[in-house]
């Protein structure tokens, strides 16, 4: 079965093109204002507005609703990524009030951590898998760090999840042959610098993880 992809703080128009082209599954865009690959709400939908059939998932980072209310003014999104301190209530609110699907990210260093997925499995819609951000990260993801995929070898949850944590096209292929994921996320792996996308990167991830 392929495994979908999803390509991860898009900023500009040619790399959402090259993301199209190459065949990913989801579009993330970051609204994390201290993030690199930030982008307005205004932005956001000059990003999108010809986009169809494709999934459009934003990212927050302990959001207040006037801030989602303001960004899904804008902007037509699938799913919200989570990737703070979001409680299951919260999350739970979020989905009652915005009535859009949410994920939830989980920072994983051991085995041990897995279980603070579980209280998300009636509020969720999906799961992503993300490594513990390095000591003294300015940001709670896209930070090239990975973790050991063997802790997620056989993980079955009662609902869609992703492995994300520096993922690039040269391990993507043996991080589903360990892990079993059904579907990765990128944002470091496929950029020049940070916040800036690399077409041929995103290309020979895409490949790589559809290939696996
Ligand atoms: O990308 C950011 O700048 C960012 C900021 C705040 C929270 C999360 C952020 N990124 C998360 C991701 O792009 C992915 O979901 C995931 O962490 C993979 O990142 P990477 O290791 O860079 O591939």
């Amino acid at each position: 079965m392929s495994v979908d992809v999803k390509i991860c703080g898009l900023t500009d128009e040619e790399a959402m093109d090259a993301a199209i082209e190459a065949g990913a599954d989801y579009l993330g865009l970051v609204f994390f204002a201290k993030s690199p690959r930030f982008v307005t709400p205004e932005r956001a939908a000059e990003l999108t507005q010809f986009i169809e059939g494709i999934g459009l998932v934003g990212l927050f980072v302990d959001a207040q609703d006037a801030f989602l209310d303001e960004v899904l003014g804008h902007v037509r999104l699938d799913l919200l990524q989570f990737h703070g301190s979001e409680t299951p209530e919260r999350l739970d609110a979020i989905r009652r009030e915005f009535a859009v699907p949410v994920m939830k990210v989980i920072a994983v260093e051991s085995a041990a951590d897995l279980a603070q997925a579980e209280p998300f499995f009636d509020v969720a819609d999906h799961l992503l898998f993300d490594a513990k951000p390095p000591q003294g990260a300015v940001l709670p993801g896209g930070n090239a760090a990975s973790f050991d995929w063997t802790i997620l070898a056989g993980y079955k949850a009662p609902l869609p999840w992703m492995l994300a944590g520096g993922l690039t096209p040269a391990n993507v292929a043996e991080a589903i042959r360990i892990s079993g994921a059904p579907a990765v996320d990128v944002s470091s792996g496929v950029e020049s610098a940070p916040g800036i996308k690399d077409a041929a990167k995103i290309a020979a991830f895409i490949k790589a993880a559809k290939g696996s």
